[in-house]
């Protein structure tokens, strides 16, 4: 199975070390004193997980009924040598997780231990600052540091607008406008995916992630299928998996990463938009709602013409967004816990019934 390809150049997947896989202290020191080996993994499946170890690539399998579910590519994790079962699932470093799509509110994992989230816009109408900020603070939530990429510099008058107008947005955004398909370019990526460094790739159809990741890669197909198994039964994925970079680190490529919706990010939100949430703290009323309240010190700011209500719209948009969705996380662990008490009742009911 082609889940992984080496780039030439790079060390063969059987010669790696730990650090090369992306190990850290944060992890050596969860798994001290701990049996089994470390292996990272590369691709979830239905029925086993594909991981990367000092030895090589290893197929696990889970020990009972645990579900492969509750692991992300990425992860680290210890197994035992000799049945390749897994003991230990490691702490995570970071994590990205969305609402999965459809009724039924799930929270699903996308991609573990990334240490920088590569948020991709070009300098065209998709530059869009509520949307960097919407993304910023899944990073922020994440644990992740934020790069915007901003690609098709190429098309542009003044790339550097675009790159000053995004890294104004927070003083822990770094970003960098190139010509995704210039591999000269793309090699200014290359701190950010280097030697032991995991980066994932979000945004917009069409921005030029497929582009990146193939310079980044060194994969000229951007197709290059794996089979998998789901709940949902056999079928293709593109590349859901940890991918080695041509400068020596790992991007990780999930279909997931493309439609990650804001769940759970109230602090990540709160540290994009920092200078608002100290103004909030100083209004009179702890849950001013910055409309016409007295002692407003957020209206204070927009009548001083110091800040843009637009920004306040923004920030208010996207609390919305995290509201609304982590009530329905939140909501649905609820009903499963009151259905499975529905159903243990009514099985105790029927047994009492039959006087069993
Ligand atoms: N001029 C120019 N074209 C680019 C650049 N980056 C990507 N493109 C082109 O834009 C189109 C879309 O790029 P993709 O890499 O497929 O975009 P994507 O983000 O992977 O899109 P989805 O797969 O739909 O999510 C392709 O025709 C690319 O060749 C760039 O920096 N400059
Ligand atoms: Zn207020």
């Amino acid at each position: 199975m082609a889940v992984l390809q080496t780039c030439s150049g790079i060390k063969p997947l059987t010669s790696l070390t730990l650090s090369d896989l992306g190990w850290s202290a944060f992890h050596a020191a969860r798994a001290a004193g701990e049996p089994g080996l470390p292996a990272r993994v590369s691709l979830v499946a239905r029925d086993r997980l594909e991981a990367l170890a000092e030895i090589g690539p290893v197929t696990l399998t889970l020990p009972g009924k645990q579900s492969t579910g509750e692991f992300a590519v990425g992860d680290w994790l210890l197994f035992e040598p000799e049945n390749h079962r897994v003991l230990n699932l490691l702490e995570r470093k970071t994590l990205l997780h969305r609402r999965a799509a459809g009724t039924a509110s799930r929270d699903q994992l996308i991609a573990a231990n990334v240490d920088t989230l590569g948020i991709v816009t070009s300098c065209n109408h998709d530059f869009n600052v509520a949307r960097l900020e919407r993304y910023l603070a899944l990073a922020s939530a994440a644990g992740c540091l934020p790069l915007v990429v901003i690609t098709k510099a190429d098309e542009a008058e003044d790339p550097d607008a675009y790159r000053h107008r995004a890294e104004a947005l927070s003083p822990l955004v770094a970003a960098v406008t190139l010509d995704a398909r210039d591999p000269e370019q793309i090699a200014r990526l290359h701190p950010w995916c280097d030697r032991g460094q995991t980066l994932a790739l979000l945004g917009s159809s069409g921005v030029g992630k497929t582009t990146i990741s193939n310079g980044l890669t060194g994969r000229h197909d951007g197709t290059q299928d794996i089979r998998t198994d789901d709940s949902k039964g056999r079928h293709t994925t593109t590349a859901r998996a940890l991918w080695r970079t041509a400068a020596g680190g790992w991007l990780i490529d999930t279909p997931g990463m493309r439609e990650l919706q804001l769940t759970d990010a109230a602090e990540g939100i709160d540290s994009v938009f920092a200078d608002l949430s100290e103004l909030a703290a100083r209004c009179r009323f702890s849950d001013c709602g910055h409309d016409s309240e007295p002692g407003c010190a957020i209206r204070a700011e927009i009548d001083a013409g110091r800040l843009d209500p637009a920004r306040l719209a923004r920030w208010r948009k996207l609390q919305r967004e995290d509201a609304r969705n982590s009530e329905t996380i939140a909501e649905a662990r609820a009903r499963s816990r009151g259905f499975g008490k529905m159903v243990r009742s009514v099985m105790e009911e029927k047994r009492r019934w039959r006087g069993d």
